[in-house]
C-alpha cells in the first residue's frame, strides 16, 4: 500500500517515496545524498512571490529529486496500459526526423505506456523503421504537396485524423522536427486549440516555439502549456512579447515576468540551468548535466517534461490536500522533475563516453537516472 505523505510544521520530517521506501531526514545516508546532490549543483528551489522575491512562511523547500519521488507513480500490478501516460508528438517532416523520435522515445524510456507520433507522410516511414515501439501517424502536410485549392479540406482531414486520438492523450509535445512550412504551421494551430478545448497539456518546443512566438494567442492564458525554449527561442521570445533584450544578469526574474505576460504558461529556460516559472514561483534545477551540446537534447527534454507533466497531474488530483509539496502546478512540477532526469541522464552518459557522447546515449541513461532517484524494485508489486 502506498505510503501517505507527512508533512509537519515547515519541516521535512520524512520523504516518502512513492515506492514506499521511507527515509529519515537525519539519517547520515540521506544527509550525504542531499549534501552530494547539493555540492554538484543540486537543485535551488526558489519559491516565491511575483515581485517580492521572498520566500512564503511555512513554504517547505524541495529539491527537484524530492518532486521526482513525490509524482513518480509507483509499479502496481493493478494498473493497466495507458495509466502511466500516454504521450504524442507532433513533429517530424522532409529535413527532421531524428528530434520527434528521440523526444517520443524518451518518454516511453521514463515510462510512459504509450508513445505517438504526428509527422508527415515522408518522415513516417524513417521513423517507423527507428523503432517499432512508437505509434507514427503520416498525417500532415507541407505545402509542396498541397494545392491551394486543396488546403481547406486537406486542414479538415488532418484534424479529424488528430481528433480521433485526441482525448486518450495526457500530453501533446509540439514542435520537434516540425519545420516551418506554413501550411503545417496552420494545421498545428488547429492542433492547438483543439488540445487547449479539451484540457489537454501541451509541451512547445523547437518549431512549435517559432510558431507560438508569432501567434501567443494560441497559449496565452493556458496554464497546462510550457515552453521550452533554447537560448535563440528564448531570445526570440522576449524580444516578441516583453520588446527588450535577453536580461542574463537577473535571468529568473525575466523568466517570472515572461511567464506572467503570457497568461501564466511555464516557461522552462534551458542553459547552464534551468530556469522554470509560471508567472508565480521561479525554480531553477541546476543538478550536473553535461558539457557536451550535441543535437536531440532538448528533445530528450520535451519527452521528458511531459511524462511528468502528466505523472504531477495524477499525483495532485489523488493526493488533493494531503500532497507534501507546496507547488501544485502539474506544469511547473513536471517541468522540474523533466529538467532533473534528463540532466541526472546526460552526466551518466558523458561519464561513460566523454567525448563521443551523443543523444541516443542519453537516451540509454534515462533508466538509470530515474532508477537512482526512484528504484522500481522496491515498489509495491
Ligand atoms: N536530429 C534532429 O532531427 C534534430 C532536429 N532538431 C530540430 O531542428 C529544428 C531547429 O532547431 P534549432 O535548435 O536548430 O533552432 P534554433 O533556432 O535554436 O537554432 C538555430 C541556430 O542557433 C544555434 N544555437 C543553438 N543553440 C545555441 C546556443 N545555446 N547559443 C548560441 N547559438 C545557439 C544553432 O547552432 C543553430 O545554428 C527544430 O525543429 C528542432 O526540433 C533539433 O532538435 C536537433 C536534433
Ligand atoms: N550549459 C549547459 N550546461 C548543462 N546543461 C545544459 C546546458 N545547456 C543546456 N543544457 C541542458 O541540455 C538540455 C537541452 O538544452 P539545449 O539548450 O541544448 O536545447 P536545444 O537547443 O533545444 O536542443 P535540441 O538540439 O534538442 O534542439 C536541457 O535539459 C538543458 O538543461
Ligand atoms: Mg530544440
Amino acid at each position: 500500500m502506498l505510503m501517505k505523505h507527512v508533512i509537519m510544521n515547515s519541516q521535512l520530517p520524512f520523504l516518502c517515496c512513492a515506492n514506499n521506501c521511507m527515509l529519515l531526514a537525519s539519517s547520515p545516508l540521506f544527509r550525504r545524498q542531499r549534501f552530494l546532490i547539493r555540492s554538484f549543483g543540486g537543485s535551488i528551489d526558489h519559491c516565491r512571490n511575483s515581485g517580492s522575491g521572498k520566500m512564503q512562511s511555512g513554504q517547505v523547500l524541495f529539491d527537484a529529486e524530492d518532486i521526482v519521488r513525490a509524482i513518480t507513480p509507483a509499479l502496481d500490478q493493478s494498473r493497466h496500459k495507458g495509466q502511466a501516460g500516454n504521450i504524442a508528438v507532433i513533429g517530424g517532416c522532409r529535413e527532421y526526423t531524428g528530434a520527434p523520435y528521440f523526444a517520443a522515445i524518451s518518454a516511453l524510456k521514463i515510462g510512459a505506456d504509450l508513445s505517438h507520433v504526428f509527422c508527415t507522410k515522408d518522415a513516417s516511414p524513417v521513423i517507423k523503421s527507428y523503432s517499432p515501439e512508437l505509434i507514427v501517424h503520416p498525417v500532415l502536410e507541407e505545402s509542396y504537396n498541397v494545392r491551394d485549392e486543396d488546403k481547406k479540406i486537406i486542414t479538415s482531414k488532418v484534424l479529424a485524423e488528430v481528433d480521433k486520438w485526441l482525448e486518450r492523450f495526457d500530453c501533446l509535445v509540439i514542435g520537434p522536427g516540425l519545420g516551418r512550412d506554413p501550411f503545417l504551421l496552420d494545421c498545428v494551430s488547429e492542433i492547438i486549440r483543439h488540445a487547449r478545448q479539451s484540457n489537454i497539456p501541451i509541451v512547445v518546443d523547437g518549431d512549435g516555439l517559432f510558431l507560438v512566438t508569432n501567434h501567443l494567442e494560441l497559449v496565452r492564458g493556458y496554464d497546462l502549456a510550457v515552453l521550452t525554449p533554447n537560448v535563440n527561442e528564448y531570445k526570440r521570445l522576449v524580444q516578441k512579447v516583453l520588446n527588450s533584450e535577453v536580461n542574463d544578469k537577473d535571468a529568473t526574474q525575466q523568466v517570472l515576468f515572461l511567464a506572467k505576460q503570457i497568461g501564466g504558461v511555464t516557461i522552462l529556460k534551458k542553459g547552464k540551468s534551468d530556469i522554470i516559472s509560471d508567472g508565480d514561483t521561479v525554480k531553477s534545477v541546476s543538478i550536473y548535466g553535461s558539457p557536451r551540446r550535441c543535437g536531440g537534447q532538448g528533445d530528450i527534454l520535451s519527452g521528458s517534461v511531459a511524462v511528468f507533466l502528466s505523472w504531477a497531474r495524477q499525483y495532485i488530483e489523488a493526493s488533493g490536500q494531503d500532497s507534501i509539496l507546496s507547488c501544485k502546478n502539474p506544469a511547473v512540477l513536471g517541468s522540474i522533475g523533466g529538467s532533473a532526469i534528463m540532466r541526472k541522464a546526460a552526466s551518466i552518459a558523458f561519464s561513460n563516453k566523454k567525448r563521443s557522447t551523443v543523444t541516443s546515449d542519453i537516451i540509454e541513461s534515462l533508466g538509470k537516472s530515474l532508477e537512482d532517484i526512484c528504484p522500481a524494485g522496491s515498489s509495491c508489486l
